[in-house]
């Protein structure tokens, strides 16, 4: 739903170990105190799990007298007098944490109308509800930290299939947008308020409350109308670790509230025109919730969420990456016996659904240049205020306010100035976060490229994509690039690997991994725009802010009529500086920690390469030896310093790993290793005449017996065994997760590929 929903991708981002686990849905059961008009009580809570309903035949006397108790055994019963805290602290405390941790969770109210599902979620100001107290506790732990923790919220209400932003509801109906595989959902333009202040968000919830729509019927004075779900995000960002302030761990969490409308039966509630419409659009979207509950519980493959908006919106949190607690709210009334059974049946059911949750956790190391620039930007604001303390000092004459008054006016305007100092560190900091993101998908982007182009040079043609047709033609030269450069590399390869050897399945299921990608793609690029734009906002946001300091400034000299004065603004000026010297700092360290890195990736692809020369060296050396070509002793000699080289590198350098037979994936073995590889064995004895040579054969001086025997002439082919000639494989795709994808939601989020691994998928290309 958030707009903000980060994935898990960023530039040089690393995964710390995830914990994912199946999970159970908590199911609760509230029983609300019987009315003053309702006389019969047929349900009560048996004890803290079980729950009984005496389900009595009115019509049947003989049952009647025997009388049927139903018993349903749940997570946790409350019975009538449990308060609005208990409920509370056993059903949504500690997801609060689990939050706080990075973890998504929600907790949904319901029930049948009347139940006293607003009652647990909303309550009042005497008994505050799930809502209010778990905003309480969320920010009575994110108070005094707020550098670390940004919080965002949004209210949204569902009525009639209909989205209206509660905290801005004269902004009309909103849309539900989701990616073409219905993975990743969110509203679009609805109002996230982002705050740290209890009071604000207080206000807000009210303000939204009052904004539903309620209306009395039969069975509720204040029947909710609509579903409503209010949603928290909250975004922890720590260092790694305490020393090393460029690379951050974010995690994210996000919690739904719910709210839903009830389930209601028309005869009972009375309703007529629009509350009857109203009703049937209630009933439609908690049918289809119960549809899915069904579905999951029974532990169907495919589960259809798409019957409503609600489910859409619920999705996550029915199977996906949430923890998950349902309130079902009973009546113990008789006359809502059916709508209680009702209710129970389908908390029984939900007691069997799980989800997997796991944690929203990603590190960020800043990038250098971003670094640098902060660093230049922080000093030309430092250097802007000093000059403005040297300006010429204002002759006592001049001021116009007492003394008082204006070491007032300078304590103002100093915390003023660095206030805006530091809301200026916080969105350069946020600027940084949303460049590695940015970075990071531009990384994934080019990954689902390769993987479409390895499939198009495989099968010689571009892939149709018939779900992204206007992508597909904006993609295509960048593609139409790759294909080129792969084609060149497949003729130098093998032909058969190529020209699609493969089975029919390896075929549908390469097919199906291009349409995959194809798919990822378009979700990245959604992810790019909404990123890009909330870029765009904060820049603003920057400017406006940098103005604010600028025109603070030009405030101070008018104002510094003392030394002293003057000393304290020096000592601002101080502060600041030691801030864009730690920052610069951290950018030489990083810029080290990346030259290190850069070392590394050379390595590897001189590694590659060194593979490639080999495998071509083989492959035209069978040539030769196929053709019969009388080979001109400048080469023979050349191929024989070769031989050399390798062997003694690989005597000098090769120290076979325990796991593997003496064959590393980067280095060549010794060649006499090669030679009693029995993979290497038929390949070279197929012809009996040719047999391996010894270590000294390969690389000594003897003259070859006959000169029109290349194995003679040149020694044994040099190879690894069973080595073929391919495009090395791709990566393999990490899960993406957006919000919120995560998983974030529809959430789900995306993990980068890390620049170790681009640089492995770019290897062929480079190559090229
Ligand atoms: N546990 C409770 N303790 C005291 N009063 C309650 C409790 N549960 C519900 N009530 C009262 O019952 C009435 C109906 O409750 P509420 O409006 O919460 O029902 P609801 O399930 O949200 O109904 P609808 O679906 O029609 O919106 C309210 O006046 C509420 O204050």
């Amino acid at each position: 739903m958030s707009p903000e929903t980060p994935s898990s991708s960023g530039s040089d981002t690393s995964r710390p170990p995830i914990k994912c686990a199946e999970e159970r849905l908590m199911v609760a059961v509230r029983v609300r105190p019987l009315k003053r008009d309702e006389s019969q009580r047929v349900l009560y809570a048996a004890d803290e799990k079980k729950i009984i309903l005496e389900d009595f035949d009115k019509c049947d006397s003989i049952r009647q007298k025997k009388g049927i108790e139903r018993q349903y055994t749940f997570d946790v019963v409350f019975g009538e007098t449990v308060n609005q805290e208990t409920v509370y602290d056993v059903t949504t405390s500690s997801l609060v944490k689990d939050v706080l941790n990075g973890y998504n969770a929600t907790v949904f109210a319901y029930g049948p109308t009347g139940a006293g599902k607003t009652h647990t979620m909303v309550g009042d100001r005497n008994h505050p509800g799930i809502m209010i107290r778990a905003l309480n506790d969320l920010f009575e732990v994110v108070k005094d930290k707020e550098e670390e923790y940004s919080v965002t919220m949004s209210y949204l209400e569902l009525y009639n299939e209909n989205i209206r932003d509660l905290l801005n509801p004269s902004s009309g109906y909103l849309e539900l947008r989701e990616d073409s595989r219905g993975r990743s959902i969110h509203v679009a333009g609805l109002t996230e308020i982002s705050t740290t202040s209890t009071d604000e968000i207080m206000q807000l919830l009210e303000k939204g409350n009052k904004a539903r729509t309620i209306e009395p019927t039969a069975m509720n004075q204040t029947s909710s109308r609509s579903h409503a779900l209010l949603s928290v995000t909250v975004r922890h960002t720590v260092p790694v670790n305490k020393k090393d302030h460029l690379r951050m761990r974010i995690k994210q969490g996000r919690l739904f509230m719910i709210d839903l409308a009830g389930s209601e039966r028309a005869n009972k509630t009375k309703n007529r025109g629009k509350r009857l419409q109203e009703g049937a659009h209630i009933n439609r979207s908690l049918l289809a919730l119960g549809n899915c509950i069904n579905a999951l519980a029974g532990g169907a493959r495919y589960v259809n969420y798409r019957d409503s908006k609600l489910t859409r919106l619920l999705k996550d949190a029915l199977s996906g990456n949430c923890r998950t607690v349902m309130i079902a709210h009973v009546s113990p009334a008789a006359n809502q016996k059916d709508e209680s059974r009702n209710t129970l049946t389908y908390a029984d059911r939900a007691n069997n659904i799980s989800t997997k949750v796991e944690r929203n956790v990603l590190d960020v190391s800043y990038q250098v240049t971003q670094y640098q620039t902060v660093v230049n930007e922080l000093r030309s604001e430092i250097s802007r205020l000093q000059s403005k303390m040297k300006e010429e000092r204002p002759r006592s004459a001049d001021i116009k306010l007492n003394a008082e008054e204006r070491s007032n006016e300078v304590r103002n305007l100093r915390e003023q100035i660095v206030d805006t100092f530091k809301t200026q560190m916080k969105l350069r900091r946020k600027l940084m976060e949303i460049d590695a993101h940015l970075l990071g998908l531009g990384m994934e982007a080019e990954r689902q490229h390769l993987i479409i182009s390895h499939w198009e040079s495989r099968n010689n043609k571009l892939y149709k994509n018939s779900i992204n047709v206007s992508r597909a033609r904006t993609q295509q030269s960048i593609r139409r690039r790759k294909l080129v450069s792969a084609d060149r590399f497949r003729s130098a390869g093998n032909e058969e690997d190529c020209n699609g050897g493969g089975s029919d399945v390896d075929e549908a299921e390469a097919e199906s991994a291009v349409q995959q990608a194809w798919g990822e793609l378009a979700d990245i690029e959604r992810e790019q725009d909404r990123w890009s734009e909330l870029r765009t906002h904060i820049e603003l946001k920057l400017e406006a802010c940098r103005q604010r300091g600028v025109r603070l400034e030009d405030k101070l000299p008018s104002l510094l009529s003392s030394d002293d004065e003057r000393e304290i603004l020096a000592l601002i000026c101080r502060v600041h500086e030691l801030e864009a010297d730690k920052m610069a700092l951290q950018s030489e360290r990083l810029v080290r920690q990346h030259e290190l890195k850069r070392r590394d990736l050379l390595i590897i692809r001189y590694d590659r390469q060194r593979q490639l020369c080999e495998e071509i060296i083989t492959r035209q050396r069978q040539l030769i030896e196929e053709t019969k070509i009388k080979l001109p002793p400048d080469l023979q000699e050349l191929y024989q310093m070769y031989q050399q080289e390798i062997h003694a590198a690989t005597y000098t350098d090769f120290q076979p790993p325990p796991s593997t037979a003496g064959v590393t994936p980067d280095k060549l073995p010794p060649i006499s290793k090669i030679y009693s590889d029995p993979m290497f064995k038929p390949s070279l004895t197929s012809d009996p005449s040719v047999s391996p040579p010894s270590s000294s054969e390969s690389g000594g001086d003897e003259v070859p017996k006959n000169p029109n025997n290349v194995d003679r002439v040149m020694g044994h082919v040099v190879t690894r065994p069973g080595s073929v000639m391919k495009l090395p494989p791709l990566p393999p795709s990490p899960p993406i997760r957006l919000p919120t994808r995560s998983k974030d939601s529809a959430h789900t989020m995306r993990r980068a590929v890390s620049e170790d691994r681009i640089s492995e998928t770019a290897g062929p290309s480079t190559k090229d």
